[in-house]
């Protein structure tokens, strides 16, 4: 990919502090100058919480999480931070976390300082997400990007080797996706590249060795890395795809993720060569394909969306429901017929290739 191009890149501060969460944290709430804290934490990471945020002016710390954030779940967060006069909100937990202080700094204007629990990412993106009924809804908007990020792998230690695995391959998503979304170019496709070989090192090791930190720290890198290629390039099919899933029938995110990303490579990557080729040296492997499916094998990932909780009668709705949203970059030509096929296979768990 060569010829002119513009590329926007988002300014935000980014600590690696692995072991030193409460100190990195307390220095960015000092730097920012805030007095009145509201810590956004789900109930299963509020003991966490309480440990890295013990030193801050902590106002209120609220709890009500949920994945992929309902409106009304961000209207009662709003109206608590109005309530308290927070003016800072740190977020500790992982997509859904970050998203809920995303929420209320769309329409507050009031920062984040983003702890990452997960490897989803969202900490280093501008790009937001509200659910109303079935409907997931996302855009960016620079109030929503955290002012700092403090990434401590030990607080990753928890997440269970499955959802680690998952997490990580919505990571690789943001990276793969990123070669053909509607804004790719050669700086985010590089971020990208350099963020496949991360997580394509660091998430075996997390399987061979779930409790020992090198593994963790390389897949945060990586992490970080795909998030910032993410924001940047926007959304590919594959995006659009799990969007419609997670927001119209409830699916797990990261796990949905993790199951489609191999149909879409396979349906893009012989339309995208030059893409695919870097994928393919990224993984070391003869194709991008290959170095996926090969992961994929090592991490034991989850296969199929009949085993997510899709039912074979919504593959048809959930292909008429993507359809619109296709992104004219993708590579590949879409069609209704050939959505379908890559839905249904990824929902029986069929070989992508
Ligand atoms: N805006 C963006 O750029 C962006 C990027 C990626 C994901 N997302 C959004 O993030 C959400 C998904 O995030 P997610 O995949 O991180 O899931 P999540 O935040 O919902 O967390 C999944 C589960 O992991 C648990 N958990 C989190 N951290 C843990 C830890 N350290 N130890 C043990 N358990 C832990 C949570 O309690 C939860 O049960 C979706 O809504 C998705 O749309 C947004
Ligand atoms: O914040 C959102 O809900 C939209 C962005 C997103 O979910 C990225 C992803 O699919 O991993």
């Amino acid at each position: 990919m060569t010829g002119p191009f513009v590329h926007h890149t988002l300014g935000q501060r980014v600590r690696f502090a692995t072991g030193d969460a409460a100190e990195s944290l307390a220095a960015e709430v000092q730097a920012i100058g805030a007095r009145q804290v509201m810590v956004v934490v789900g109930a299963h990471e509020a003991a966490l919480a309480a440990r890295i945020t013990r030193d801050l002016p902590v106002v209120l710390v609220h709890y009500e999480v949920a994945m992929h954030v309902p409106v009304a779940v961000a209207e009662r967060a709003r109206a608590v931070a109005a309530e308290h006069e927070a003016d800072l909100i740190v977020s500790v937990g992982g997509g859904s976390t970050t998203g809920l202080a995303k929420a209320v700094a769309l329409t507050s204007g009031l920062p984040v300082v983003a702890v990452p629990t997960t490897y989803a990412g969202s900490e280093a993106t501008d790009v937001w997400g509200l659910t109303e009924g079935t409907t997931k809804t996302t855009g960016s908007d620079a109030r929503v990007l955290p002012r700092a990020v403090v990434y401590d792998a030990e607080l990753t230690l928890s997440l269970p080797v499955e959802l680690s695995v998952a997490s990580g391959l919505n990571a690789l998503a943001h990276c793969v996706d990123s070669m053909w979304a509607p804004a790719a170019d050669p700086i985010n496709v590089a971020l990208a590249t350099e963020g496949v070989r991360a997580l394509a090192d660091g998430l075996p090791r997390i399987v061979d060795d779930p409790t020992g930190m090198s593994g963790r720290e390389q897949v945060l890198l990586g992490a970080y890395l795909s998030a910032v290629a993410f924001a940047s390039a926007g959304s590919g099919l594959h995006h659009k795809i799990c969007h419609v899933l997670g927001g119209r029938y409830g699916l797990p995110h990261a796990q949905t993720h993790a199951v489609v990303l191999p149909y879409v490579l396979a349906l893009n990557g012989p339309f995208a060569p030059d893409a695919d080729a870097r994928l393919a040296r990224a993984f070391g492997a003869n194709t991008g394909l290959d170095g996926l499916q090969a992961l994929r094998l090592l991490l034991r990932a989850p296969r199929s969306l009949r085993d997510v909780g899709l039912e074979e009668a919504q593959v048809a709705d959930a292909a008429a429901a993507v359809m619109p949203n296709v992104p004219p970059s993708n590579p590949a030509s879409v069609t209704i017929d050939n959505l379908t096929h890559l839905l249904h296979d990824a929902w029986e768990g069929a070989d992508p290739r």
